[in-house]
């Protein structure tokens, strides 16, 4: 048992994800570990790769490969209604005209995904899709409308463009009547097999990123501001308004999210939520 090499670690390259990592470096109890910073359709194919150990992912992509990940508990990116970095910028009203060709971000799995289910079962509306660069001017050249997930959406969305937004995770919720969960934090089945205290370390370091992050919003606000702009109120209410728990509640949401997915033929399989166990939660138990 064992690893001869350091535990690596993937973390989202978008401010959503700063409540979960923002410091993590400080609480890691393992001597040696490697933080890898990335957009999530990257991160995803590290983790497939074998590259990473644990990392925040696309839920999707862990749809992809359950079978060889388990999910760390409590530690997810998910809205209840709006999350206001997941949006479709359209230059007509959907009610108006549906979209012919819609451009998606390559960063996203989730979000692309759950557009497609959206404009399939919502809206009996099958455009072309074409995966371009996440750069909206230059998308909506030759598209109808463009998806933009992270601080770019956030970016656009304070633009004065003329285009018609639409939030995904407030679609979702109207539609659903359930929360939707972006990102979830995996683990390699066989990292966990060859080092669970390894994992187990980074485990724990990410849940007390969380922790503390939450109660001290203030650094990372100011943070925000300075990096991508916007103003402290902006930034306090999109950190508030975010899920990072992955409670039973978002879990059906994703569950369903998967249901549809399998539906559509975009999963291959059903998905069971199979999560890592704490083993010092189990200690505590006996
Ligand atoms: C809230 C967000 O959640 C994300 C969306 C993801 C996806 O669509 O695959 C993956 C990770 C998260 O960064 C966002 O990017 O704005």
């Amino acid at each position: 048992m064992g690893m001869n090499r350091p535990i690596t670690i993937g973390r989202i390259d978008y401010a959503n994800a700063w409540p979960l990592f923002h410091e993590l470096e400080d609480r890691v109890e393992w001597n040696r570990y490697e933080v890898i910073k990335r957009v999530p359709s990257e991160l995803n194919r590290l983790l497939q790769a074998g590259e990473l150990d644990v990392s925040a992912i696309s839920s999707f992509s862990y749809g992809q490969n359950a079978d060889d990940y388990m999910l760390l508990p409590h530690l997810s990116v998910g809205s209840i209604g709006k999350v206001n970095s997941i949006l479709l910028f359209l230059k007509e009203p959907l009610e108006r005209k549906r979209p012919e060709r819609i451009a998606l971000t390559a960063t996203s799995a989730t979000s692309v995904n759950l557009l497609k289910i959206l404009m399939t079962l919502r809206f009996e509306c099958e455009p072309e899709y074409v995966t371009a660069e996440p750069v909206l001017e230059k998308m909506l050249e030759t598209s109808d409308a463009a998806l933009i997930i992270g601080d770019q959406a956030i970016q656009a969305s304070w633009q004065n463009h003329g285009l018609h937004v639409i939030d995904l995770g407030q679609l979702w919720n109207e539609w659903t009547g359930l929360g939707m969960t972006y990102a979830v934090v995996a683990a390699r089945r066989e990292a966990v097999t060859a080092a669970p205290d390894a994992v187990q370390a980074v485990y724990h370091a990410i849940k007390a990123s969380k922790q503390y992050n939450k109660m001290h919003l203030r650094p990372l606000i100011e943070q925000a501001c300075s990096q991508l702009g916007g103003d402290s109120a902006y930034w306090n209410m999109y950190f508030h308004s975010l899920q990072y728990d992955f409670d039973s509640k978002l879990q059906e949401g994703l569950k369903l999210y998967f249901d549809y997915s399998k539906q559509l033929g975009l999963l291959a399989k059903q998905v069971e939520l199979t999560f890592f166990e704490d083993q010092s939660a189990q200690k505590v138990k006996e």
